[in-house]
């Protein structure tokens, strides 16, 4: 009998549009998640002095994986510019480095729900002389290739001369050597080279119409809702609350990622 069952094909296996039953995700590794990241956006997506990837963004994906069963997460360096490319020719499952949702890139990838709102930073020497936008003018400002912040200069910087820099570490490098007067990059991750370098800050512009979220590949809906699944129970529970304070102390916390119970009501 069930060798007929088996020849007429309705032997109870699973639906055709599903994914197999041990891999629902579609992961290239069954129950390993490769991500591509950026070691050299602290605090999102770095690498620390043992070499592992660590941050806001990598510590809430590893929360997130968590969540949907899957506790072996491979983190993996990339240039910015290819990072999308790579989640969506199926080299990585997903891409994880602050990376902002619009609708240019969802021709590309898409996205989980978003899950951190901020500001794109200008930052410069002291003694540049560059005190805010209009100081770019004539200037070379640095812009890591393909991030929201060169789509942006290239928009509304037109008097500056972009340079294009493959990663934030050789964009730093290049304004502490004074071959660009300045560089663009996100907020908190600008709040640390300020720090480290004794660089000073020239405009905060802000990029809420573009929050950060996971970058996925077009066809994986049932990783795409583990993923949402995972990222509102972390935010309910107060876990992203509790990750946003460690990586980010002392920055103004967006409320839409809280506990129901602690957003003020709107009005
Ligand atoms: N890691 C990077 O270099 C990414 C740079 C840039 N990040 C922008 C952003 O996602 O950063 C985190 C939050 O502040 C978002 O509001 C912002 O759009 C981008 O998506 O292009």
């Amino acid at each position: 009998l069930a060798a007929i069952l088996a020849l007429s094909g309705c032997g109870g296996s699973s639906p055709a549009n599903s994914a197999p039953a041990e891999n629902p995700y579609g992961l290239i590794e069954p129950g390993t998640i490769r991500v591509a990241s950026l070691g050299d956006s602290k605090p999102y997506t770095f690498t620390d002095a043992q070499g592992n990837f660590t941050g806001f963004d990598v510590e809430l994906f590893k929360d997130v994986a968590h969540r949907a069963g899957v506790d072996n997460v491979v983190f993996t360096g990339q240039d910015f510019s290819g990072l999308l490319a790579a989640v969506a020719n199926g080299q990585f499952d997903v891409g994880v480095a602050a990376i902002g949702i619009t609708d240019k890139r969802k021709e590309t990838v898409d996205f989980s729900e978003g899950y951190l709102a901020g500001y794109l930073t200008v930052i410069t020497t002291k003694t540049s002389g560059i005190k805010d936008v209009d100081g770019l003018s004539g200037k070379r400002l640095g812009v890591v290739q393909g991030t929201l912040q060169e789509a942006y200069a290239v928009k509304n910087f037109t008097s500056a001369n972009l340079v294009r820099f493959p990663d934030n570490n050789t964009a730093i490098s290049a304004v502490n050597s004074g071959s660009v007067d300045a560089h663009f990059l996100d907020y908190e991750a600008a709040k640390a080279y300020q720090e480290q370098y004794g660089l000073v800050s020239a405009a905060d512009i802000p990029s809420f119409d573009a929050p950060a979220g996971f970058a996925i590949a077009k066809d994986k809906p049932a990783f795409k809702e583990a993923l949402n699944k995972g990222l509102a129970a972390a935010m309910q529970d107060g876990t992203w609350k509790k990750l946003y304070q460690k990586w980010f102390p002392g920055s103004p916390m967006p409320e839409q990622y809280l506990p129901k119970a602690e957003q003020t009501a709107s009005p």
